[in-house]
């Protein structure tokens, strides 16, 4: 297998796309999960930039990392301004990284522009920093930036920037798509055409997504003869991000073959990817190739049905490879064959033409209609066919509940629950406060039934949605929907209730919150229970 490095730039690209700030404890933490995943190379930042790059050289220095090679990354020098004398080409060197990555122009617009450099200034200054840098005993890559706007407007300029670099020794020759905007069939082409051009020298493609190809343009970059990857995870950077590596590295590996990371580390990917989402305080888009909730997620009966019987029908890898896993979403568009899967584990006799999975299916196919949504509610939906197969019995039986809900002139908005609920022939009334309606009553019955299942003390919810159905039909009379999230801990559960009156809703959720954590104790299936149906 032909070896392709990664490196990765999140630390440093990644952190110029909005709304992306590490702090400096984050960045030793992304560190140390991209050594884990098996990257060659972590651009950890600028050390010239601002304060936090440089002290996270410093701490980098004291961690021993088992795959990767630290890089820092700046600019060529600043004109007029000797090599040796310039502070930030210093600042690169007395980071202490084994490896600089230093960007220069290919572009003769921009040198003309924004350098306001001659065209052979620009050449020298790139040559001199490199060699100077390389003087340091560094292993040196060289970014050209805007490498293929600049190939396409002014061919041999762009090269002599190539030239130059590797003319002063640099140990790899990046092509920076800066403005993300090229097309494959041009990454393809220009860069077999460097490829030849520049002989044995080492190739690295770095792209940005600003035309939505960014990971197409990687892999054709490798393709065409590039031996290193820059990009991002989860594809963070500046604009619309830069080239998404939780998609290029499994593509490359799993489908093409090459050496990018070690194949126990590929089983990483996603926690690893949303590890980082977490340290950005970005919720992951689920919908991302390979590491997203929704990657292995299948809604259409008869595609759950052909994965039941072979999941390569729908499924272009195992989800196992990268960490991920396979999800059926039960649904009005569900058929027989996953209510038969579910069923076959508390009846396992069950055959799939029972009158009973019919009866289940039509339920659902009801109950969806009404504004159910079983997607996301996995366990109400147990519950439901614990109910149709007979193995459901109430935990208790509710009297009456009460809720007032006061918002006194002078003081805060307060909301009060009064319930009365019988387990066996044992009534109990109890009343609790709460932040809101819902609150209340969940503390209420909670208070009520810990008497009797003191084991319900563990468990609290911890995520409610409201959604109105139809709300421009029938306004604040709308039919609501309730998803409700639980947990004891160790496990989640979600349950749902419709009705026209959200508390009514919230009561249907919160009570099969309750029945499914008692009747799943009973059952002793606490670690099975996440992965149970979808
Ligand atoms: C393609 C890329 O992503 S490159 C990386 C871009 N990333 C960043 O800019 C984030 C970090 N940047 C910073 O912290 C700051 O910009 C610094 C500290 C690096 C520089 O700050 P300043 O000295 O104030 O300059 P400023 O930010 O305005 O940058 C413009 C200067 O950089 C110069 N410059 C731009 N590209 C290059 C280059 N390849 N080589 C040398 N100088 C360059 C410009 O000519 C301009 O100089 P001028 O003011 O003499 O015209
Ligand atoms: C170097 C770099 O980040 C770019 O040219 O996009």
């Amino acid at each position: 297998m032909a070896k392709i490095d990664v490196y990765d730039t999140t630390l440093r690209d990644g952190t110029q796309g909005e709304g992306i700030s590490f702090s400096l404890a984050d960045k030793i933490k992304i560190v140390k999960l991209l050594d884990e995943l098996g990257v060659s190379y972590i651009e950890a930042g600028i050390p010239a930039s601002n304060p936090k790059d440089a002290e996270l050289f410093a701490c980098l220095a004291e961690i021993k990392l088992k795959h990767a090679k630290i890089a820092a990354f700046g600019s060529t020098h600043r004109i007029g301004v000797p090599v040796e004398q310039d502070s930030a080409v210093k600042a690169l060197i007395d980071a202490g990284a084994p490896v600089v990555t230093i960007f220069g122009k290919a572009w003769d617009l921009h040198v003309k522009e924004v350098f306001h450099a001659r065209l052979s200034e620009n050449l020298d200054i790139i040559r001199e920093t490199v060699c100077y840098v390389k003087s340091f005993g560094k292993e040196v890559i060289f970014d050209a930036e805007h490498f293929f706007d600049g190939y396409k407007q002014n061919r041999e300029y762009a090269l002599s920037s190539l030239n130059a670099a590797k003319s002063a020794g640099a140990d790899i020759i990046c092509l920076c798509d800066t403005n993300g905007a090229a097309f494959p069939d041009e990454i393809s082409s220009i860069v077999a055409e460097v490829k030849a051009y520049l002989g044995g020298t080492k190739l690295a493609i770095h792209c940005h997504n600003d035309v939505g190809v960014a990971v197409s343009n990687t892999l054709l970059g490798v393709f065409a003869g590039a031996e290193q990857v820059q990009g991002t995870m989860n594809g963070f950077g500046e604009r619309c991000g830069n080239a998404n590596l939780c998609t290029i590295i499994p593509n490359l590996q799993l489908k093409r073959g090459y050496d990018l990371v070690p194949k126990e580390s590929l089983k990483k990917l996603k926690s690893i990817s949303r590890h980082i989402y977490e340290l950005a305080n970005i919720v992951p888009d689920e919908r991302k190739p390979y590491v997203g909730g929704m990657a292995f997620a299948h809604k259409g009966g008869m595609h759950i049905d052909a994965v039941l019987k072979n999941p390569v029908t729908f499924e272009h890898i195992s989800p196992e490879n990268v960490g991920n896993e396979r999800k059926l979403l039960m649904s009005e568009m569900s058929g027989r064959a996953l209510v038969y899967d579910i069923i076959r584990k508390f009846e396992p006799d069950t055959k799939k033409d029972a009158p009973v999975i019919s009866e289940i299916l039509d339920e659902i196919k009801r109950l969806e209609n009404e504004g159910y949504q079983f997607e996301g509610a996995e366990s109400s939906f147990e519950l439901m066919v614990l109910k149709k197969l007979g193995f459901y019995k109430p935990q208790f039986q509710l009297e009456q509940f009460q809720v007032i809900a006061a918002a006194p002139a002078k003081s805060q908005y307060t909301a009060t629950a009064m319930i009365k609920i019988c387990v066996g022939d044992t009534a109990e009334i109890t009343a609790a406060e709460g932040e809101g309606p819902v609150n209340a009553l969940d503390k209420a019955l909670r208070k009520a039934l810990y008497r009797f299942y003191p084991e319900l003390k563990n468990t609290r919810l911890i995520d409610f949605k409201v959604r109105v159905l139809d709300g421009s039909k029938t306004g604040t009379a709308a039919l609501t929907r309730v998803l409700m999230e639980s947990t004891d801990g160790r496990t989640n559960w979600s349950t749902v209730g419709v009705s026209e009156d959200i508390l009514e809703a919230s009561w249907r959720a919160l009570v099969d919150s309750v029945d499914y954590y008692m009747l799943d104790i009973k059952r002793n299936k606490h670690t099975e229970r996440s992965k149970a149906t979808c």
